[in-house]
């Protein structure tokens, strides 16, 4: 688990994390969202005490990342996949990384296997590609089999292929319980993979929620609903939702769930032909999230409508 409180940083007049308090819980993964320039890789640069906070403060099983005694055991990270030697070969840049946390040399060979790079092991990392190199910093990342992994931008300048096999590898290693929290500035990256989201803009929280929640809160996502007593269930359902006729015998509607709208339909003793879910994509959602919380200067407004996940919102 991490846990922020109140975590803040100022560059000079620049307030890049303001206020930050949250959870990165295990189990999942978890997907750190936000523009660029939002704050996401100084929040991770002050996980792993790179970084001295203003105020407030980030801890790594309860411990503040100097405290661990072999760190690399407890948190794996991918902040800059070119912070590597490029003279040194794959191999000798995990043995040195291996040897300085006290983890057997055999592991070395283990994550080559496993990132998929022990047929180059022993190339210099200098000519590696991107994608190479992002695997080669997964695998200095897995190397200490930690219970925590943090990926800053992992899929950046990843062909398909390799896109997948981080999402598969995120998965698998929330599956095996560990605690998974990955940033992008990119919501879509985040569909297939992330089970829940942190979204901040200009450092602040803006959202932390799990992805349904995020999506179902969207205005984009409606019921459908069929019923030859059309007119009279739009107009019990007008009270509670935004209600759109897109026939005479069908509706559209924002604002309840397909459970609220089918109850409300029985007990009026109103029979249903269809009654579907049309959710709006993450896409959607972000952007929705992005413009009803962020004014172009970042300033909060107001929180998003049923997600009470934003600290400010919650009672
Ligand atoms: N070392 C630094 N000195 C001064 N300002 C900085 C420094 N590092 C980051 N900033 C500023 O802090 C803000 C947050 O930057 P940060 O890199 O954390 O954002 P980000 O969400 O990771 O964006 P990106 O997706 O572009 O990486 C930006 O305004 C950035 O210019």
């Amino acid at each position: 688990m991490i846990t922020l409180t109140g975590l803040t940083k100022r560059y000079g007049p620049t307030l890049a994390v303001n206020n930050l308090s949250f959870e990165v819980r295990p189990g999942r993964v978890t997907g750190f969202l936000g523009p660029n320039g939002a704050g996401k890789s100084t929040t991770m640069r002050m996980v792993l005490g790179l970084d001295r906070p203003s105020a407030g403060e980030v801890t790594v099983h309860g411990r503040r990342y100097r405290d661990l005694r072999e760190p690399l055991r407890e948190i794996g990270a991918l902040l800059d996949a070119r912070a590597i030697h490029p003279r040194r070969s794959a191999r000798d840049h995990l043995r040195a990384l291996a040897h300085s946390n006290g983890i057997p040399l055999a592991r070395v060979d283990d994550v080559l296997e496993l990132v998929g790079l022990a047929k180059v092991a022993d190339r210099r990392a200098g000519g590696f590609s991107l994608g190479m190199g992002q695997r080669l910093g997964i695998a200095g990342a897995l190397l200490g089999d930690p219970g925590i992994v943090m990926f800053d931008e992992p899929v950046n300048g990843l062909d398909p292929d390799g896109i997948r096999w981080v999402r598969e590898l995120m998965r698998t290693l929330a599956g095996e319980g560990r605690t998974v929290f990955v940033s992008s500035h990119l919501m879509s990256e985040m569909e297939d993979t992330a089970d829940h989201l942190v979204v901040i803009g200009r450092g602040k929280l803006v959202v932390d929620a799990p992805i349904e929640e995020v999506i179902g809160a969207s205005a984009h996502t409606r019921v459908r609903v069929r019923t030859p007593q059309a007119a009279r269930l739009a107009e019990l359902l007008a009270a509670k939702a935004t209600v759109h006729r897109e026939s005479d015998t069908a509706l559209l509607v924002a604002g309840l769930d397909a459970d609220a709208v089918g109850d409300i339909a029985h007990a009026a003793g109103i029979g249903l032909h269809e009654l579907t879910l049309k959710e709006a994509s993450l896409e959607q959602a972000y952007l929705e999230l992005s413009q009803e919380h962020l004014d172009y200067d970042g300033t909060q407004r107001r929180p998003h409508p049923g997600l009470a996940a934003t600290k400010e919102a919650r009672p």
